[in-house]
């Protein structure tokens, strides 16, 4: 959190300038060209909800997408029907580096390093990474997070592919497929040097049974391979269904004759096949990796080869791609290698192309990417149900942070939840974040999406701690209320801070409009859209109409009138929706009423 001081400038700048915030649905709406969001809009709420994506440049300006590596002229197509394209291969770092600051959104495949200076150098105008195919090791995932920039890739297009791909370096590898054609090409004969191994009966590890491993294993089923997997995250029942047994790490490599590696390279399984786990394996082993390089240390492997622990490996992939020229994997004459071909068909380049560009654009239109990597993926139909909650609980978080006196400084927050569903049935990352983005935007100059909600708070030292409270009843509605407390502040309005001492405010989704129904300890009832003003009174007729003219003289609609008081005749609060901003003048003759006792406006 920023200091007090500045916390309490930015506050009131707010209040002062509240037209300029970007998550005003009108502003958003009016700018709905210059700015595109997370969300589908739904019929109901025509409007953006989840701002991911801001393009800049004038308000009809097209987004400029860079595509630095060879993309299918499917996808080509589909992006330039949106965006400007500027197709530019083989950039070097520092001339990426120049051109991101002009792009909206990049599409790259393996080659190219979407590093933490590429984030940098963008000025922020980089939103979308598009990653054409499914490793996203080549881009720094922490640093476009930190920038708010979502990554999507294109996960299943070339899963076949690959999974072919694996299949051909194993055939190739055990009959030496590569080595005597070489040796033909060279106006040699060697029948005898080159028997190979048959792959029948052979037991074969898969390494990683997600898409492409799991297709391996069907496809090496279907050779007559006896088929085992060590994936410590795949569901035992999906393996079961094609006849694999999911084994232990050791068990894998210590029993297979043939391990093929499916796995993405995370530090986890950086270097996993290394000298220790080499010399466990069976003598004679054959080595398939169409994942990533990083997987094996390349130095052990060659060791592991030259000792005959190894007696082939077949390798699409390298630490570094290209290999330098004495790579002495690449040169090993047991070694098969071929250029990170795994992806490289026809029609999974087209597929890709088309998966990605459509991610792309999605999420420049401002769709939520279903291919996010670095951002909650909520399902569609889970989405549709949780907009009105969606937008209730950014305002509330706006609401909230509002209602803190200047200099308390914003540490604690606590989100509860109450819904009869379940805790499993229901995702509230894209609540959370949506809380986070009400709670700072009005108090920082951050941009907060789904994608930094989270970095944001943390870097802000803003914890956000989350709670459920089960009701019994019918689950038919995601929630019954949201309620956000801030603690350990002070408030405005001193009513809003609630018997256990916490600003708190709660609301509720009513015929899909999001309404504000608790301020601290009083019971109010109005929709959250416009703006709203908070008074606390002496309980007594006359309050309403009395608001009502004044409001009504300096033609402000008001929009929502709701009392809560503790009994009668005592103290009340009553809540008004406006839909336009008191002049304030008009505060002040509000303030002056003689039964008012505080009064707050706060800018939705
Ligand atoms: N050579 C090429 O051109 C291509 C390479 N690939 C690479 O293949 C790899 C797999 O791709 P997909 O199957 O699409 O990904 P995926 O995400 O569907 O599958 C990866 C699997 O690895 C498992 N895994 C994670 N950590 C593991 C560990 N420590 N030990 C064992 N398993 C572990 C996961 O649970 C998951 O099931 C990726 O690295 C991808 O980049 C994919 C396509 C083309
Ligand atoms: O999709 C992957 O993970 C791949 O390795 C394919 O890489 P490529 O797009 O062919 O550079």
């Amino acid at each position: 959190m920023a200091t007090s001081a500045s916390q309490t400038l930015r506050t009131t700048s707010f209040l002062k300038t509240p037209s300029l915030s970007l998550s005003s649905s009108s502003s958003r709406q009016s700018l709905s060209s210059a700015f595109s969001v997370a969300l589908r809009p739904s019929r109901r709420f025509s409007k953006p909800l989840v701002v991911i994506v801001k393009a800049s440049g004038s308000l009809d300006a097209k987004p400029t997408v860079l595509v630095a590596e060879k993309l299918g002229e499917a996808g080509l197509k589909l992006l330039k029907e949106f965006a400007n394209v500027d197709c530019s291969y083989n950039l070097s770092p520092e001339e990426l580096c120049t051109k991101i600051s002009l792009c909206d959104a990049i599409i790259v495949r393996s080659g190219t390093k979407v590093s933490r200076e590429v984030f940098e150098s963008s000025g922020g105008r980089l939103k979308v990474v598009g990653r054409a195919g499914v490793g996203i090791d080549n881009v720094d995932l922490a640093a476009a997070t930190e920038h708010g920039c979502l990554v999507v890739n294109a996960p299943t297009a070339n899963t076949v592919a690959a999974a072919e791909h694996g299949i051909a370096l194993l055939a190739a590898m055990a009959r030496n497929v590569a080595q005597a054609d070489a040796s033909v090409k060279a106006g040699k004969w060697q029948r005898n040097k080159y028997v190979g191994v048959s792959l029948v009966g052979k037991t074969l590890a898969v390494m990683g049974f997600g898409k492409v491993g799991s297709e391996v294993a069907r496809r090496a089923k279907g050779l007559g391979m006896h088929v085992i997997s060590h994936d410590p995250y795949a569901p035992a029942d999906r393996a079961r269904a094609i006849g694999v047994e999911l084994v232990s790490f050791d068990q894998a490599i210590t029993t297979a004759d043939f391990i093929s590696l499916h796995m993405p390279l995370t530090p986890t399984t950086s270097k996993i096949l290394n000298d220790d786990t080499f010399a466990k394996m069976k003598k004679g082993v054959r080595i398939v990796n169409v994942a990533r390089g990083g997987v094996i240390d390349e130095d052990a492997l060659v060791r592991a080869l030259d000792a005959g622990i190894v007696a082939q490996a077949a390798l699409d992939v390298f630490t570094k791609e290209p290999p330098p020229a004495d790579n002495k994997l690449v040169l090993h004459e047991n070694v098969t290698a071929t250029p990170h071909l795994g992806a490289s068909t026809m029609e999974a380049q087209e597929g890709v192309a088309i998966e990605i560009a459509e991610a792309v654009v999605g999420a420049l239109r401002g769709e939520l990417a279903a291919t996010a990597v670095n951002a909650p993926m909520v399902p569609a139909e889970v989405l549709s149900e949780l907009k009105p909650y969606v937008i209730l609980a950014e305002k509330l978080g706006r609401l909230a942070v509002q209602l803190v006196a200047g200099g308390s400084g914003v540490k604690t927050v606590k989100v509860t939840y109450a819904s009869a569903r379940a805790p499993d049935d229901l995702d509230t990352r894209l609540l959370r974040a949506m809380i986070t983005k009400g709670i700072i935007e009005p108090i920082s100059s951050v941009f907060v999406n789904l994608v930094n909600a989270d970095f944001t708070a943390k870097q802000r030292g803003l914890r956000i701690s989350e709670e459920r409270i089960v009701l019994d009843g019918s689950p038919e509605s995601p929630l019954d209320f949201i309620q956000v407390q801030i603690a350990n502040v002070e408030s405005k309005f001193a009513s809003a801070i609630s018997e256990s001492g916490e600003i708190k405010v709660e609301g509720r989704v009513k015929d899909g409009i999001p309404h504000l129904t608790r301020v601290g300890s009083f019971e109010v009832d109005v929709s959250l859209e416009g703006s709203i003003i908070l008074c606390r009174q002496v309980d007594q007729p006359g309050m309403i109409g009395t608001v009502g003219s004044i409001l009504g003289e300096e033609n402000v609609n008001v929009s929502f009138m709701s009392v809560g008081r503790i009994a009668p005749r005592k103290q009340a609060v009553m809540a008004i929706g406006v839909d336009d901003q008191p002049s304030k003048q008009a505060l002040k003759k509000i303030g002056e009423v003689s039964a008012i006792e505080e009064f707050v406006f706060l800018k939705l």
